[in-house]
């Protein structure tokens, strides 16, 4: 479900992992996802490699790529390989020479939900276990063949397995990003109110607007903070531009 950590779990998942012993891949469908997450995990001070095109790859986390770093030799290439514990690379760029040989004890796949079948049997493939994460009422797999929709390639193997063993799912519902009142929006139209506030702080968070300007009625009634949720009329304001 949104804002509800999930993000921050993997962090601490990975982290308990290392102390294990484990080693891990990191995958998505998206580099923005796999980067997002191997920042945090920079953050927290973990070691990793990144593979993927160096101008794919946000600037933070190029320096962990092998291309940047200082290692040279096919055989010192060879060492980094087999020594580091995690490895981020998109679904598609598993078949990257530098995995050729590489295995891992677990893969964490996000944005499950978002990733069709037979991409996300690529990562897998390379490890012993996994975990998926990510939330299919979000967005399904992008899919733009008649055929290939009618046939279920919409269906994510996240969606697959949680229908099939619900009871191998963990499902986060705090929230921490939403006041009630957009909760409520999600909730009523989604979530079925299973999703609720962290805390008193985020059910009660107001945007405030600091502007000085006189600002048109129709916009003072869409700043007001204590309106949490509001249609708006888009063809208003493009008229009133
Ligand atoms: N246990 C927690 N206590 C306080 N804040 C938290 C907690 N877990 C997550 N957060 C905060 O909630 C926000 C959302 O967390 P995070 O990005 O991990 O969620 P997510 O489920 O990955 O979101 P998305 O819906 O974008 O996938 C972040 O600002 C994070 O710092």
């Amino acid at each position: 479900m949104p804002g509800t950590g999930k993000t921050y779990t993997m962090v601490h998942a990975v982290k308990s992992l290392l102390m294990r012993g484990e080693s891990i891949l990191l995958t998505s469908y998206t580099n923005s996802a796999i980067d997002n997450l191997l920042m945090k995990l920079k953050a927290e001070g973990v070691d990793f490699i990144r593979i993927g095109r160096h101008e794919a790859v946000h600037p933070d986390v190029r320096a962990n790529c092998l291309s940047t770093t200082e290692v040279q030799s096919v055989d010192a290439i060879k060492t980094r390989m087999e020594q580091v514990q995690v490895v981020g690379v998109t679904c598609l760029g598993v078949y990257h020479p530098l995995l050729a040989h590489k295995k891992f004890d677990t893969c964490i796949m996000d944005e499950a939900g978002q990733i069709t079948l037979p991409v996300s049997l690529g990562p897998l493939m390379l490890a012993t276990k996994f975990v998926l994460v990510g939330d299919h009422y979000q967005l399904p797999p992008l899919i733009q063949s008649f055929e290939a929709r009618e046939s279920g390639m919409g269906i994510s193997l996240f969606w697959r397995l949680s229908e099939a063993h619900p009871q191998a799912i963990s499902a986060l519902r705090c929230q921490y990003r939403m006041s009630s009142g957009i909760m409520e929006l999600s909730n009523s139209l989604i979530y079925g109110n299973r999703l609720c506030c962290g805390s008193l702080e985020i059910a009660n968070a107001k945007l405030k607007f600091s502007g000085k300007q006189q600002v048109h009625f129709k916009f003072k009634e869409i700043l007001n903070p204590n309106r949490a949720v509001i249609f708006a009329n888009t063809g208003f304001f493009i008229k009133f531009n």
